[in-house]
């Protein structure tokens, strides 16, 4: 049927059919008494007074949402606030997770580096070559070294992809760039030609297309949008001469503010504020996330302002459809764990039950991101090496070093973790309960336009494909999905992620690739010759042709080029940095789940047992879907004779009866 309907008009042929009102009249918020708990026994009521003392701001009723621009978080320069009280939970914005450092890892910061600034001027502008003159082209870069051809992997999968992206979006925004939907500056207009603005607005960086474009030349396109990060110096808080430092704007924190947000601003329109709940719409039996007022904007591909359209804690949510279905699967899941929360403590009030849910459900993804997806691409062995896992760990690991900075390094944003980007598939398999293929959607007419994720079957059938569907091999082979028709709208083309990525590493002066490898210890190659120690020739050979001296190489490029460490999915520098960002991650969170230094934050030994032995990744797609009750047990790995689909229930769960009355 998915088929029948794709081959003709997909997104014509898919709004058939759909019901057509998408408005809020059979809308309901779920009151968590209405969700009865199975199994789960009710305990004595603890006296609330005690509780209200000991937890004061946990008890106050919620002020009202704030209006659009009260939010006093987005202008700050990241000024520290007066002082810190002591919480049992994490703030929304991540203030006084340091407690001598309040602004460390918070919203509107700048990103951290390794490596400093290697801007034109030296304050701002784009860096140039060593002999002065302009840097090669992005897109011709990307064209050369990154074309497209279909290299799968053969033991990881989709999920695999789309959970880094989940990761990612939980630790860092650049500011000022919608990431998905349309730039408010347009410096290159909808039809490829250059705006008026891109000459005098110096946000304005447009990326010019080559006319020897082999795809673009076609069709006349001059150029991509692209608009500059917003910097400490747009917001004036550098000092005249001192470099411009691109700014982040959500949470450093590996603590799913992509769900709850980064702001009391975003937090609060999408709670319920009742049993600790989420706020959902139900719609067809299921919840999901409430509507963003502004559909035109958000999802400029729908096709109608009644559209799902969703609001969550990170405007990427809508960005594309496997995104858009695990941030729906850990937003269900935060309403699971409080409404079994609520059963097992009646006399938790909506604060204590939200906070006690967000608390385990950011336990549960720090779990899964450190012991079951970064050592897909950091390397097992390479991980215990350097601190960032401790397998079979029976107790707390108290290695919360306050001295560690956890903002997110702009080489990892911006150079590093970009690399898998690689990773993505352009076309999304739908998958039956009997993992048969029942369809196949192309990304570029489902970016911004989350009508997909709703249509029968269609939430479980991706789920099902996420982890059914081979990722792409790490390598430098893109897929023409994201290299050709990035939000491609209504056009023909659209835009290139890789050319953008490159781009975005030189307008946030991002050290050389030469530089990068001398602050990871690595060898410093004098000459393109000496590069071919660890990138394969023909593509040194390709660097040489392009650029002019090695020094001029950008980090984006050359990293994603080098031959990748065994056991890992990156080259040696990448595998540096994004080994160096999530030890930082770790050790710089004072609320780091296996962290049990702290009595008042820490999770009970047996909790922390239940929280190792429950959380998977695969779990909480089993826990979170709509029909889905089989599932592979290594669910970021394809099916295989080791790793057969089994009957949900027989996964490990966290037992959440080890929550009742206790952690006070
Ligand atoms: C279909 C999937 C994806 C799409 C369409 C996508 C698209 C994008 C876009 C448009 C940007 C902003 C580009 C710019 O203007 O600078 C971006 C940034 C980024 N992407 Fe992806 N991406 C996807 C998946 C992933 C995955 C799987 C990863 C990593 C595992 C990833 C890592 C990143 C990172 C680290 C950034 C920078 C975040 C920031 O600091 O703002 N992305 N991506
Ligand atoms: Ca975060």
């Amino acid at each position: 049927q998915y088929l029948n309907l794709l081959q003709s008009n997909p997104s014509q042929a898919f709004l058939q059919g759909f019901p057509s009102n998408f408005q809020d009249n059979n809308i309901g918020i779920f009151p968590a008494q209405r969700l009865p708990v199975n199994g789960l026994g009710y305990s004595k009521t603890k006296n609330i007074e005690e509780l209200a003392s000991k937890y004061k701001n946990s008890f106050s009723n919620p002020p009202p949402p704030l209006g659009a621009g009260q939010d006093p978080a987005t202008q700050t320069c990241g000024l520290a606030p007066a002082f810190c009280t002591k919480s049992r939970y994490r703030s929304i914005d991540g203030t006084c997770n340091n407690l001598q450092r309040p602004t460390w890892g918070i919203p509107q910061t700048p990103y951290g580096r390794l490596v400093k600034f290697k801007y034109g001027d030296g304050i701002s502008s784009f860096p140039r070559a060593v002999s002065g003159k302009e840097l090669p082209n992005p897109r011709e870069i990307s064209s050369y070294l990154f074309p497209s051809k279909q290299l799968v992997d053969p033991i990881w999968n989709l999920n695999a992809q789309q959970w880094g992206q989940i990761i990612t979006h939980d630790m860092s925004l650049t500011a000022g760039i919608a990431q998905s939907h349309k730039d408010t500056v347009s410096c290159c207009d909808d039809n490829g030609q250059l705006s008026r603005d891109a000459a005098s607005n110096p946000l304005c960086a447009p990326i010019i297309i080559p006319p020897t474009d082999a795809v673009h030349s076609q069709v006349g396109t001059q150029c991509m949008n692209f608009v500059r990060t917003g910097t400490t110096r747009d917001r004036g808080c550098t000092p005249p001469f001192a470099p411009a430092e691109p700014l982040s704007t959500v949470t450093a924190y590996m603590d799913a503010s992509f769900c709850y947000g980064s702001s009391d601003g975003q937090a609060r329109p999408i709670r319920s504020y009742l049993g600790g709940r989420m706020r959902t719409i139900l719609r067809n039996g299921r919840e999901w996330p409430p509507q963003d007022p502004n559909v035109t904007l958000t999802c400029e591909s729908a096709q109608s302002p009644n559209e799902p359209c969703y609001l969550a804690g990170d405007i990427r949510v809508n960005q594309n459809p496997q995104l858009t279905i695990l941030q729906i699967i850990v937003l269900r899941e935060h309403n699971r764990i409080a409404d079994a929360l609520s059963a097992i403590n009646p006399h938790w009030d909506d604060e204590t039950l939200y906070q006690e849910a967000r608390r385990i459900v950011i336990a549960e993804l720090q779990h899964i991101n450190y012991y079951e997806y970064l050592p897909i691409f950091l390397g097992y062995d390479n991980m215990v090496k350097n601190k960032l896992i401790y397998p079979g760990a029976h107790s707390y690991v108290n290695d919360y070093n306050p001295n560690v900075d956890p903002t997110v390094l702009d080489e990892h944003a911006t150079a590093a973790f970009r690399h898998f980007h690689t990773l993505i598939r352009g076309y999304l398999q739908l998958i039956s309960e009997n993992r048969r293929l029942a369809g196949i959607v192309r990304l570029s007419d489902w970016f911004n336009r989350p009508l997909l994720v709703e249509l029968e079957n269609a939430f479980d059938d991706l789920t099902r494909g996420l982890t059914f569907q081979p990722q792409d091999y790490s390598d430098q082979f893109w897929d023409s999905e994201i290299t050709q028709f990035l939000f491609k709208r209504n056009n023909t083309f659209g835009g290139d992620l890789r050319a953008t990525d490159i781009q975005r590493g030189r307008d946030h002066g991002l050290g050389s690739y030469v530089a990068t490898r001398a602050s990871c210890g690595l060898s410093v190659p004098k000459s393109f010759h000496e590069m071919t120690d660890f990138i394969p020739k023909q593509n040194v050979q390709l660097l040489e042709l392009i650029y002019e001296h090695p020094e001029d190489v950008d980090l984006v490029v050359a990293g994603s080029l080098e031959t990748n460490v065994p056991g890992a999915q990156t080259g040696p520098t990448f595998l540096c940095i994004i080994t160096e960002q999530f030890y930082r991650t770790r050790v710089g969170d004072r609320f780091f789940f296996e962290n049990g230094a702290d009595p008042d934050i820490a999770f009970t030994p047996s909790q922390l047992e239940s929280i190792r032995h429950g959380a998977s990744i695969a779990r909480v797609l089993c826990d979170n879907s709509d029909n889905i009750h089989h599932m592979q047990p290594k669910a970021f790995q394809q099916i295989s004779h080791s790793n057969k689909p089994v009957p949900c229930s027989k996964l490990p769960a966290i037992d959440l009866t080890l929550w009742r009355d206790v952690g006070f």
